[in-house]
């Protein structure tokens, strides 16, 4: 079910129970200017969901504000059916939310083994840390081969799978990526993608991702939102939204 902006303006998307996270009517921003002028948007438990649109249309500002990065001016955002508005990352983190930000966050210096150990630095029992590393093997196996290695030896996308592997250390259940295609050749950003995709389905996590490579963030989400100046102009599954001429016209640059 696609919307356009006319129909969507309020409530985008009905809440719906299965729902792990929603923002309502958010308006934030900068300086006491709001760049937000009224998000909401909802999060399906298990799924991919992807906020897409044209440079400087909010969606890294609608990202720092569902993260508490940067205030709420008015509207609320919910996890699991608790008000978590203006609440803090660390706090946020320790009710199953983890974060990945946009700029590489690796430790070259440091083997793979050590760089997932310091997502999980909290914790002081050695064999439940070894214990998760080990899972975070079976979900990036490339990982596991490489497991003594400095991450600057690592292919660009094998440090983004570290990356995220590292995220997931303390096994949340939603993740959020901040263009996690950034800086990556286009055959990378296919492997890091599928890499996802295959997370979901052994997972079940749930991911929210903010993307400026819009097609390839859209053919692998199953729920996608454009921004448009600060505002969801259009919601619908990934697929609907690559198919949309008004999408494509709009700020896909009429894509293939
Ligand atoms: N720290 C800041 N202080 C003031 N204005 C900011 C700040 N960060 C972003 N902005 C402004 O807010 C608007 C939205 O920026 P934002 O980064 O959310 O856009 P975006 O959709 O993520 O863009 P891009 O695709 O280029 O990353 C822009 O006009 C930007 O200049």
């Amino acid at each position: 079910m696609l919307t356009s902006e006319s129909e969507t303006r309020g409530a985008q998307r009905p809440r719906e129970d299965g729902d792990i996270l929603t923002a309502h009517d958010v308006h934030a921003g900068y300086g006491g200017f709001d760049i937000l002028q009224g998000i909401t948007l909802a999060v399906p438990r298990h799924q991919i969901t992807c906020i897409v649109g044209p440079n400087g249309s909010g969606k890294s500002t609608a990202f720092k504000a569902i993260y508490g990065l940067i205030k709420i001016r008015l509207g609320t955002v919910d996890f699991e059916g608790q008000n978590i508005t203006g609440q803090r990352p660390q706090d946020l983190l320790k009710l199953g939310i983890a974060m990945l930000p946009q700029l590489s966050t690796v430790f070259p210096g440091l083997t793979v083994e050590e760089n997932l150990a310091l997502g999980m630095y909290v914790v002081r029992d050695k064999r439940r840390i070894k214990a998760r590393i080990d899972e975070i093997f079976d979900l990036f196996p490339r990982l596991r081969e490489r497991r003594r290695q400095h991450a600057s030896t690592l292919s660009g996308g094998e440090r983004r799978a570290l990356e995220i592997g590292r995220t997931l250390m303390l096994d949340p259940r939603l993740v959020l990526l901040d263009e996690p295609s950034v800086g990556l050749s286009p055959n990378l950003v296919s492997e890091v993608f599928a890499q996802l995709v295959e997370l979901k389905e052994e997972t079940g996590i749930s991911v929210l991702m903010v993307e400026q490579n819009a097609k390839s963030a859209l053919s692998i989400s199953d729920l996608g939102y454009v921004i448009q100046r600060g505002r969801v102009s259009h919601t619908g599954s990934g697929a609907e939204l690559l198919g949309d001429p008004e999408v494509r016209h709009s700020f896909l640059g009429g894509m293939d």
